[in-house]
């Protein structure tokens, strides 16, 4: 785990916004193709809007959510909603987004539907996750239904989960996805966040789920 500290939210999301283009650019010249997963929640939004400027041919960038919250893309809550509105504007209006949100099946049903076209994906180019302050990262949460199998070396790519402290059911990369990514960021702000981690690297990913990508992620922390 590589951990890097901003003077301020606004540094890191410049910086972390130009590695990623770097990354993505580097895919596109040589296997002509990149793909990106991102979070949901309150902080990636600055890091999409400024992606959405950065130049590149992202008619051959595909964008995913890491999890998705289980309600249409005309909720509020919804992550696809996120990507669409503060991503795929300007410059990277063209690149082509995988919802993990399939409004004609349940959860699980679409999770199994979804792996397919997630493996045909694999490796990712980028992961960008964020953490909640119970250790949680993209819907792999502590006491989920589903966790001992997306933390399983041979999981699927794709699973439905519920756990106590998600309001609606979600949809999931696996762990294996998400650390399997060629690039992986885990964006965090502010103390509690930063002690959370810290508690989640003493404990095992069954009881801090983050835990099961932070030996291949770079941490990009600010107050
Ligand atoms: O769908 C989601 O909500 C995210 O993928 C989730 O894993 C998020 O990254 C954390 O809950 C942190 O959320 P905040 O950025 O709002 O603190």
């Amino acid at each position: 785990m590589e951990f890097r500290e901003y003077p301020d939210a606004e540094a890191l999301f410049l910086a972390l916004a130009s590695q990623i283009a770097g990354e993505l650019g580097q895919a596109l010249r040589g296997a002509g193709t990149a793909t990106i997963a991102l979070p949901g929640g309150s902080t990636p939004g600055p890091l999409l809007d400024l992606l959405s400027d950065v130049d590149l041919d992202w008619m051959q960038v595909t964008v995913l959510p890491t999890d998705e919250r289980w309600v249409p893309e005309t909720d509020p809550r919804s992550n696809a909603r996120l990507i669409r509105s503060r991503l795929l504007q300007g410059a990277a209006a063209g690149a082509r987004l995988l919802p993990l949100y399939v409004p004609s099946l349940d959860p699980a049903a679409a999770a199994a539907r979804l792996g397919a076209d997630v493996s045909a994906l694999l490796p990712l180019t980028t992961a960008v996750l964020g953490m909640g302050a119970d250790m949680h990262t993209a819907s792999l949460f502590p006491e989920a239904d589903h966790l001992e199998l997306a933390l399983a070396s041979d999981a699927p790519p794709v699973i439905d989960m519920t756990a106590p402290a998600a309001p609606e059911p979600r949809v999931t990369l696996s762990a294996g996805v998400l650390k399997g990514a060629m690039n992986l960021h885990l964006v965090i702000l502010g103390a509690d966040k930063r002690a959370a981690l810290e508690r989640a690297q003493g404990l095992p990913p069954e009881l801090a789920p983050v835990r099961a990508v932070l030996d291949n992620a770079t941490v990009h922390w600010a107050e």
